[in-house]
């Protein structure tokens, strides 16, 4: 069997006395495309860092195409698109002439398949990197990770910058490209991204994974919400007790509901009486994020209080500070 395109076996990497990843293991398949979750600071980077061999361990390994990290660096770059969450890029360079820069050092680059791609950004090649704005410049990243054909490709936020039709077009990109059998690993801190595009998706918080999840079945958890008119009224107690359902408010004929998993016996339920019309909400992963990254967004509302204690402290507190 061929190996696992990634495998991050039992990888911990501190700085000082910052655990920045902390048992972290995870293998990622061919043809998938994974998502790495997590707020800010919850050690993705530091992970795909580790990957890559841009810096190295504390303990545990990464493989990539079953070759080591760390040993065979040289001969995984051959194999692999990289898209750094800070690409550096020379100012004085248009785009195309960093491209050709690029394509120079890895040798082997087929320029009517990089022409396609810009196409398919719509990415202006023409100008200097020093004028691009943050979307070009992201569109060149993209570019210069894709333009080997990689089996593997990591991207570390890679819609930063990107506007909603250029996004659509990208994730059809990623699509077509582990349809071909090569594989993706995205990092994120966009919820709406990772459900969005991705296959499975790992949770990492304070460096340690919460959860590999596959989307389908995050989906099928996920909270929905369900608003039914009937010709009668109704009352919500009835439904409580439906397998799934773990809210319920009547008002008069209107029945609101949350339940989760199928919806047959939530309908056999429903359908026992005249039901004038159903209305389905939209899946609400973000409930689900929530509960992953609760203290987090307990500590982000605390600090937030702090810094608008601080500000009112001070004599002037107009601008950011006192919003
Ligand atoms: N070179 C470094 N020296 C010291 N601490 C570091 C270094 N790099 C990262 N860290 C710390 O390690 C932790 C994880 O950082 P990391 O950049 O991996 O998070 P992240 O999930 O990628 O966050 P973001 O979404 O903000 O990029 C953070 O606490 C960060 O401050």
């Amino acid at each position: 069997m061929a190996p696992a395109p990634i495998e991050i076996d039992h990888l911990t990497k501190r700085f000082g006395d910052v655990v920045a990843v902390d048992d972290v293991s995870f293998e990622i398949a061919e043809g998938e495309i994974f998502g790495f979750l997590g707020p800010n600071g919850a050690g993705k980077s530091t992970t795909i860092r580790c990957l890559l061999d841009l810096i190295r361990p504390t303990s545990g390994s990464c493989r990539v195409l079953g070759l080591d990290s760390r040993k065979d660096a040289v001969e995984i770059r051959r194999s692999l698109g990289f898209l750094p969450s800070d690409l550096a890029m020379y100012p004085n360079l248009t785009g195309r002439q960093t491209l050709e820069f690029l394509a120079h050092l890895r040798g082997g680059v087929d320029w009517a398949w990089v022409d396609e791609l810009c196409e398919r950004l719509d990415a202006d090649l023409g100008r200097r990197v020093a004028e691009y704005s943050s979307g070009n410049r992201q569109k060149v990243g993209i570019i210069q990770a894709f333009m080997n054909r990689p089996k593997v490709a990591v991207l570390d936020e890679p819609i930063t910058g990107l506007d909603p039709l250029v996004q659509l077009e990208f994730h059809a990109m990623l699509r077509q490209h582990v349809a071909e059998g090569n594989t993706v690993f995205l990092s994120s801190h966009t919820l709406s991204e990772v459900e969005r595009v991705t296959d499975r998706v790992a949770f990492i918080r304070h460096g340690r994974l919460v959860a590999v999840e596959r989307m389908d079945d995050l989906r099928a958890k996920a909270v929905r919400r369900l608003r039914l008119e009937f010709a009668a009224p109704v009352a919500a107690e009835e439904f409580l007790s439906v397998e799934g359902v773990h809210e319920a408010t009547a008002d008069g004929a209107t029945l609101t509901l949350q339940y989760e998993g199928s919806m047959a016996p939530l309908l056999k339920a429903a359908t026992s009486r005249e039901v004038l019309s159903v209305e389905s909400g939209s899946l609400d992963l973000d409930e689900m994020f929530l509960e992953f990254y609760r203290d987090e967004v307990a500590e982000a509302g605390a600090d937030a209080d702090t810094a608008r204690g601080d500000a009112a402290d001070e004599p002037t507190t107009t601008g950011a500070g006192g919003v």
